[in-house]
């Protein structure tokens, strides 16, 4: 508090526009004015991140499991993979293949053992610590809630570390959560606000790669692509 009088009154000779955003501030803290005024001068990006599919190789965990566990039944390779839904997909191959593929992600460690994306984590780690960056996983758990929510925080204390677990929103609807831009592999990000305030920013997977691109839909073909250029386009 002591110091405010001395920083208003350098601000004041130091430029006209900046004193007059101060003399809104006078109320607050010497920290506050200067963290307002932070944000009053450069835009603060909000990042979601989705998991399955951009951080977490939900895929290839999936088909090595699968087969694993029913190696005479017939599988799908990630070339031939078609849809968003593996389970719709399997469905289509056998009717009951449908619960055997759920029954691999509904098992214990299914979650926990995924494989990082290659350089999904590096990217997230540095995209955290760039200024005026507010970066969140932002992760759908499955309603058969016995390890997958449990296992996501786990996951994300295993490969970013302890604090990073403050940077979670596990949700089942991304539309109500707000952000600038949402990097995502699911073609049809859907709930129940209409007008989500992020952009949804396709991140290529072998479930979505044939699909066209669609108009005004943005594209990122993996981590070891201009991410950084996406993120600086947001802010202007
Ligand atoms: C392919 C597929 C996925 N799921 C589940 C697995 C995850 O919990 C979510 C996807 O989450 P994201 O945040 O959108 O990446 O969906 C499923 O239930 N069935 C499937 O076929
Ligand atoms: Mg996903």
């Amino acid at each position: 508090m002591t110091l405010l009088p001395r920083v208003l009154g350098f601000l004041k000779l130091e430029s006209p526009s900046i004193s007059a955003n101060v003399r809104c501030f006078a109320h607050l803290s010497t920290a506050n004015v200067l963290a307002k005024m932070n944000d009053s001068t450069s835009k603060r990006l909000r990042v979601l991140v989705d998991m399955d599919g951009v951080l977490a190789d939900f895929e290839g965990g999936f088909l090595k499991k699968y087969r694993a566990k029913y190696p005479n039944e017939p599988y799908i390779n990630l070339e031939d993979r078609r849809g968003f839904w593996v389970s719709t997909q399997y469905g289509q191959l056998r009717s009951d293949l449908c619960a055997k593929a759920i029954s691999i992600w509904e098992s214990k460690n299914f979650f926990l053992e995924l494989d990082p994306i290659p350089g999904g984590v590096e990217a997230v780690k540095e995209m955290s610590k760039m200024e005026n960056t507010d970066v969140f996983i932002c992760t759908s758990p499955i309603k058969h809630y016995s390890h997958c929510p449990y296992e996501k925080y786990a996951w994300i204390e295993k490969h970013f570390g302890h604090e990073f677990l403050e940077q979670i929103i596990l949700t089942r609807d991304k539309t109500v959560v707000s952000g600038d831009i949402l990097i995502d592999d699911k073609p049809d990000i859907l709930g129940v606000e209409p007008k989500p305030s992020w952009e949804h920013v396709l991140f290529l997977a072998c479930h979505n790669k044939h699909l066209l691109p669609s108009a005004g839909h943005r594209s990122l073909l993996s981590w070891h692509h201009d991410w950084r250029g996406l993120l600086e386009s947001k802010r202007q």
